[in-house]
């Protein structure tokens, strides 16, 4: 199906490349990575840099894998240790035949000389195979368990910092690269394998050459320095091309997830977003993979100038053998041991620099990652909250005179509000769109700390509670609320209090999920998706209800509702508002809705305008009362009535 309404829109959204989007290249700029400093930092990595840190990247790999999997770990040293060792075996039997073979004397005298040493060859080359193979098998093993758990503790990071940060600068695009880090964790452990194997093979080709002749082993480590320099130039190219590409990234994957996913999959469908959005995504995508292009060509330049260089001194280490042989400083059966011991080094030498270079650019988004975890980007809770837990359920929640402006925004959100509410009583918010209602709820719930003023619960500032005990006491149910892919019961619960039947059926009792049971599959055990086999996909409005039951069940001293009722239908939402005293008698209830004869059931209005208080009240009294609060409400009682 193909309509010419909409100049070329095909029936998949796919856009035939025509669609105007003047402004887009523009709107990139916004994308890009702008902390210049991280980015100095990354451009000034270099060759000495990686060696020193090489080692130390090694330890902290090692420990990691040792943190998750001690025995597989343990295994992989075993066995990287077991290669170098028949590695040496291997390059010294090989000596020890072509020492015999070029002998003089009868040939089968020096093939029976030989016989033994072909068998060390054979053994040690059998077995090498069989570690290179536990080595894979254990290395498998591994991977997967040290990638998640490296995600786990970027979950926590994340979790752990300021639920503002993501307004803060920088914060997003710092996640971002620490996010890479942690996917790339489990690399670092296979290239700091690869590195090891290669030094304990280098070990055993370098203990030969030193005893052949001294010169060798410098002359090789010496020649093999320019292509390191290339190869960690080239690492450093890639790696600043992905720091400088992730703002840009995440808008691709957040396009992506927009077009492609059910929430807003079918809106986006339905307004035919999907060309102007495709050529937006294209576009986005070609500013990104000519990033990427240019690191890789950097890095094959590199690389070519890296292996021209490496021949040339390889060249130059082989002819220094010639001579050696020429001017009979080297007898020709050490020649022949050299040449074997020689070509094992010069690859296992190669082996470290190309698995350094990837080790290092590897490291640090591993770096990346560890900052992260250490402060969030400074935005850890732990560092800018206290750590005072209240002895028991708070009674009163304190707003003074407080003021609050979001990061990078130009006025701030609220000015110089106060409000108390204390358990028992149920207080409405109330103002039109963008009049601060939200935002004064998350620094009730101690969600934002203020900018200036303070919140406080029982006279302890949020400032100085530690958050994860703190918000035991909220019940918070946001405009926004989160569909989790679990079951009834765990979407209720979220494993907290209670999760047996009684309480998770009496929790549905009071917001009238209970309605919906019988049509669940599996009453409380159903799977709420239908993303997966089995599941079950709920309306809008049987959300809103989950949301609900999720809030009552928790019994916190807070509650907080920002338009709970918004997707119910009418008997639904009398239901709640005729239960909504009974649930205050032992919580505070801070409701805001848009419907104004819903906060009938308030013991006190507070009518917010721009981020201020104008009025408060019964609602008796604003009412009658002249003002904000009875306009908006005579205008919906004349909706209603029209
Ligand atoms: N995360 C945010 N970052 C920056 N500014 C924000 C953010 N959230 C809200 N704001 C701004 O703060 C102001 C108050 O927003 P808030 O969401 O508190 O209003 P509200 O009264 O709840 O509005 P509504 O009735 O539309 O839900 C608005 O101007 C809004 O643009």
């Amino acid at each position: 199906m193909t309509s010419d309404t909409t100049g070329g829109t095909t029936a998949s959204g796919a856009s035939d490349g025509t669609v105007p989007d003047t402004a887009a290249d523009a709107h990139d700029e916004e994308y890009r990575f702008r902390d210049a400093s991280r980015l100095q930092a990354g451009a000034q990595m270099t060759t000495a840099t990686m060696a020193r840190r090489l080692p130390s990247l090694v330890v902290r790999s090692l420990r990691m894998a040792w943190q998750v999997d001690r025995g597989a770990t343990a295994g992989l040293l075993a066995c990287q240790a077991g290669t170098g060792v028949l590695a040496a075996l291997g390059l010294l039997a090989v000596t020890g035949t072509i020492n015999a073979l070029v002998a003089s004397g009868d040939i089968t005298e020096r093939l029976r000389e030989a016989a033994p040493q072909l068998l060390v060859i054979a053994a040690a080359t059998g077995l090498r195979a069989l570690l290179g193979i536990t080595v894979t098998w254990l290395t498998g093993r591994l991977r997967p368990v040290l990638a998640r758990a490296a995600e786990v503790t970027m979950i926590e990071a994340a979790l752990g910092a300021e639920p503002a940060a993501h307004n803060k600068p920088g914060y997003n695009d710092f996640y971002d690269i620490a996010d890479r880090g942690a996917q790339v964790t489990p690399d670092l452990v296979a290239e700091a394998q690869d590195v090891l194997a290669a030094t304990a093979t280098l070990t055993a080709g370098a203990t030969v050459l030193a005893v052949l002749h001294p010169v060798l082993l410098p002359l090789l480590l010496l020649a093999c320095l320019p292509q390191a320099a290339a190869y960690v130039r080239a690492a450093r190219e890639l790696y600043l091309a992905a720091l400088e590409t992730s703002g840009r990234r995440r808008l691709l994957f957040k396009l992506r997830w927009h077009m492609a996913y059910a929430e807003s999959g079918e809106e986006m469908r339905a307004c035919l977003a999907g060309p102007f959005l495709i050529a937006r995504y294209r576009r986005l995508a070609a500013s990104v993979n000519a990033a990427e292009r240019g690191a890789a060509d950097t890095g094959a330049r590199m690389g070519v100038a890296g292996a021209a260089a490496g021949g040339v001194a390889s060249a130059a280490v082989w002819a220094a053998l010639l001579w050696l042989l020429a001017s009979g400083r080297m007898d020709l059966a050490a020649g022949g041991g050299a040449v074997f011991a020689l070509q094992t080094a010069t690859t296992s030498v190669r082996g470290i620099i190309n698995g350094g270079a990837r080790l290092v650019r590897t490291g640090w988004y591993v770096q990346d990652w560890q900052n992260f975890l250490d402060n969030a980007h400074g935005q850890a809770m732990a560092a800018s909250r206290g750590t005072r837990t209240l002895p028991r359920a708070p009674e009163r929640f304190e707003v003074r005179d407080v003021s609050y402006r979001y990061d990078g925004a130009p006025a701030d959100s609220l000015s110089g509000v106060s409000l108390r509410v204390r358990r028992g009583e149920i207080v409405a918010l109330v103002g039109e769109n963008g009049s601060g209602k939200s935002t004064l709820s998350r620094l009730i719930c101690g969600l934002l700390l203020p900018t200036s003023g303070e919140v406080a619960w029982d006279h302890t500032a949020t400032s100085r509670l530690e958050p994860w005990e703190a918000w035991k006491h909220v019940a918070l149910i946001p405009q926004k609320f989160t569909y989790l892919p679990l079951t009834l019961r765990d979407n209720i619960t979220l494993g907290q209090g209670d999760t047996g039947d009684a309480a998770v059926l009496a929790a549905c009792e009071a917001s009238g999920a209970v309605e919906m049971l019988p049509g669940l599959r599996s009453g409380i055990d159903t799977l709420l998706t239908s993303e997966w086999f089995g599941g079950q996909q709920l309306s809008g409005g049987q959300w809103q209800r989950v949301v609900l039951t999720r809030a009552f069940h928790r019994q916190a001293a807070l509650l907080v509702m920002d338009e709970p009722t918004a997707a119910l239908d009418a008997r639904a939402e009398h239901h709640i508002f005729t239960g909504l005293r009974a649930l205050a008698k032992d919580r505070a209830v801070l409701l805001i809705t848009h419907r104004l004869t819903n906060v009938a059931v308030a013991d006190r209005i507070v009518v917010l305008d721009r981020g201020r208080i104008v009025q408060e009240g019964t609602y008796e009294r604003l009412t009658r009362e002249p003002g904000l609060f009875r306009s908006l409400w005579r205008l919906q009682q004349r909706t209603g009535e029209s």
